[in-house]
Order: structure tokens, then C-alpha cells, then sequence
């Protein structure tokens, strides 16, 4: 073999190359990134239990493929909520990518666009939603509803207009969690030139509301204002995913936040079938949380998700490389998706079944 390891190469093309998997992008992402930042992306709430446990519950599981099936090559191609998307991988949202590079949420798009996912554009990004969208991303717009309607309102005709396709409301957020790196790091503000894009104007930041006053009479409310379909992020409880329904929502993100609000909450992967069964059908879930594998993607579908989310491993490709490190996570995971699949023996993702997932 001539030349050297793609890991050798300087260039950011090179850097996204020399990843392996999903994990190995923590592990570079960490050695390019302020340790401070690090800190923020990586860290959960409080003693990180529910960090710990999303991962754990895939390992936990184990798959059960079928033989002889005669598949062919799985097609991975999938439609959620009337959106096209290249495979069941979305990008949740994630706040502040200029800690991460430069380009910021803008070279994040492109990746998704390039790889043909939908990217959950985090209210609280560093560029504003139009620039994001002008990458020509599908997109869909991620909302912490504020107490204050009328600039909820302006956030939302603003994404509505940018050609966002859905709306995320975040709903596990009454609060923000005690995230103790943070504090140990007393990083509590953005650094200079790093604000919240979304939320300026009239020569100032706003800041971001958290607000236990947020309710279901809010959801009402933006069922009413919106016809671009709304989904609830950080539904974990049955009782929650019927009321959901009852109100009109389109969709679900079964998500505990990556273990980043309330400690301790379980393992999003373990919430996905009472979830699923409360609300039988009616919409379409998601789940985050914890995705680090084709493996993990194949449980998730065959446990009853349409699609997942991946949060942490698009910070780590955008720490490593910009554009094309988040391209190289997404290719990743596509491969290895595609070749869990194969193994499975399914032809494509929705014919996974429950019984593929054994304990
Ligand atoms: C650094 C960081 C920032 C996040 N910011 C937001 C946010 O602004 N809004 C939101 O709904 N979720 C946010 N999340 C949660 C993600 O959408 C998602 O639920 C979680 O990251 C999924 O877990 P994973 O990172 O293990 O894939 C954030 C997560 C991280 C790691
Ligand atoms: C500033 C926070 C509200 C963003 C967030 O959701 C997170 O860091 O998990």
C-alpha cells in the first residue's frame, strides 16, 4: 500500500475519512474541540445515568436475523409525514454548532442535504433559520414554545416561511437540566460573536424561556395558529402519548433529551413499545437518544420507531470536519444500516418485525 492513512491526511476531507464508526468520531471530535465545549455537547444531567443508559439499552438487546430470504440489497429510502428522506435517520436538533466550527449550522445543512436526511433545525442556532434553509436542507424547525405567544408566533411564521416541513415542540423542558460539567466549567454564556441567531432583532439577544407554565392549552394554541404538522420531542409516558393524539399531534420523538434534562428517566429505547402501544398506530414516532449503530437503527425500527434521531454524533463529525465529517457520520451509519439489513434479512426497514429484537 502506498501513502499514508487516510488518518494522516491534514485536510478536513482526510480527518472525515479515517473514521471508522460513529464512536470514533467522540473520540477525535473530543481531541479537536475546547474541553469546555466538549464538556457541553458530551455531557447529561446531573450523574449522567440516563446518558449511560440510552447506549446500554442496544447493547442489551440482541438481533435475530432471518436466512435465505433472497433480499437483494435493502432499500433504505423512507417517507415521514410526507417528507422523503434517503433513510430512517434524522438529525435532531442541536443547539450552538459555532462551538463546534466555524460555518456553524450552515455546514450542517449542507451535509444533510448532501446526504439527503432531514435536519430538526435547533431553535437556538448560532445562524439564523433562513440562512440554514437557503442550503436548500430539508428541514424541519425545533420550537421551545415562549411564554410569550406573539414572538412564538413570529419564530413560527419565520420557519414556516424559511420551508420548514414540520414543527418539533420540545415538550421535556419545563426546566433546563443540571448539567454539573457546566458547572464545573462555569460555562454558563456564549463566548463572543456566538448567539442565538433566531432570537435577535431590534438590536438585541432575546433569552431562551424554559418555562414550567408551558401546557397543553399551548399545544392547542399552535395546533391552531399552524397547519405544518407538529410533533411533541420528550414524550416518554403512555398517558402523555394519548393526550398528544387527543390534541392533535402528528408525531412523536420518544426522547429523555440525550440524558440531558431529567436524570435518571429511562433509556428512551425502553419507553418505545408502551409508547407505541398507547398510541397504537395513530402517528408516526421517532426516538433518539443513544443511536450509535446500524444495529441500534434496525432495533429501534423493529421495536416500533419510523425513523430515529441522531444528536451527539453530528456535533462530533462538524467538531472533526466540517461539512464533510457530518457527511462522513451520515455515510456511516447509512453503510452500516444497510448492511445490518442485509444480515437481517430484510429488504427494506419497514419489514423489520418485533420478534427480530430478542432480550
Ligand atoms: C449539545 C446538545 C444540544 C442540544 N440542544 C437541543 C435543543 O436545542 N433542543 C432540543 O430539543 N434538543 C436538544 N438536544 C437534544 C437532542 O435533540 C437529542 O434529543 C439528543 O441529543 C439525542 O441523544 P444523542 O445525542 O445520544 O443522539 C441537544 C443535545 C445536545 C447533545
Ligand atoms: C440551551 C439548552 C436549552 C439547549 C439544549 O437543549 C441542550 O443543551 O440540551
Amino acid at each position: 500500500m502506498t501513502g499514508g492513512h487516510p488518518g494522516h491526511l491534514a485536510s478536513e476531507a482526510g480527518r472525515a475519512l479515517a473514521l471508522v464508526n460513529l464512536r470514533d468520531a467522540e473520540t477525535a471530535a473530543r481531541q479537536r474541540l475546547d474541553p469546555v465545549y466538549y464538556d457541553y455537547f458530551a455531557g447529561g444531567a446531573q450523574d449522567e445515568v440516563t446518558v449511560a443508559a440510552n447506549e446500554a439499552a442496544y447493547r442489551r438487546r440482541s438481533l435475530l436475523p432471518r436466512v435465505l430470504r433472497g433480499c437483494g440489497p435493502p432499500r433504505l429510502e423512507t417517507t415521514l409525514l410526507g417528507q422523503a428522506t434517503s433513510m430512517p435517520v434524522l438529525m435532531a436538533p442541536t443547539a450552538f454548532h459555532r462551538l463546534a466550527w466555524p460555518e456553524a449550522e450552515v455546514a450542517t445543512a449542507r451535509a444533510a442535504a448532501a446526504a439527503d436526511v432531514v435536519m430538526i433545525a435547533a431553535m437556538l442556532s448560532t445562524v439564523t433559520v433562513e440562512e440554514i434553509a437557503a442550503t436548500g436542507a430539508a428541514l424541519w424547525f425545533q420550537l421551545y414554545i415562549q411564554p410569550d405567544l406573539a414572538f412564538t408566533e413570529s419564530l413560527v411564521r419565520r420557519a414556516e416561511a424559511a420551508g420548514c416541513r414540520a414543527l418539533v415542540v420540545t415538550v421535556d423542558s419545563p426546566a433546563l437540566g443540571r448539567n454539573e460539567r457546566g458547572d464545573r466549567n462555569d460555562f454558563h454564556d456564549l463566548p463572543p460573536g456566538v448567539f442565538c441567531a433566531n432570537m435577535g432583532g431590534a438590536g438585541h439577544v432575546r433569552q431562551v424561556v424554559l418555562s414550567p407554565e408551558i401546557s397543553w392549552s399551548h399545544v392547542d394554541w399552535l395546533r391552531g395558529i399552524t397547519t405544518l404538522p407538529i410533533l411533541l420531542k420528550g414524550v416518554l409516558h403512555p398517558a402523555d402519548a394519548r393526550l398528544a393524539v387527543e390534541h392533535g399531534v402528528d408525531g412523536l420523538v420518544v426522547s429523555n433529551h440525550g440524558g440531558r434534562q431529567l436524570d435518571t428517566t429511562p433509556a428512551s429505547l425502553d419507553r418505545l413499545e408502551p409508547v407505541a402501544e398507547a398510541v397504537a398506530g395513530r402517528v408516526p414516532l421517532l426516538l433518539d437518544g443513544g443511536v450509535r449503530r446500524g444495529t441500534d437503527v434496525a432495533k429501534a425500527l423493529a421495536l416500533g420507531a419510523a425513523a430515529v434521531a441522531i444528536g451527539r454524533p453530528v456535533l462530533w463529525g462538524l467538531a472533526i470536519a466540517g461539512e464533510p465529517g457530518v457527511r462522513r457520520v451520515l455515510d456511516l451509519l447509512r453503510t452500516e444500516l444497510a448492511n445490518a439489513l442485509t444480515l437481517l434479512g430484510v429488504a427494506a426497514p419497514g419489514d423489520l418485525t418485533r420478534e427480530q429484537v430478542v432480550s
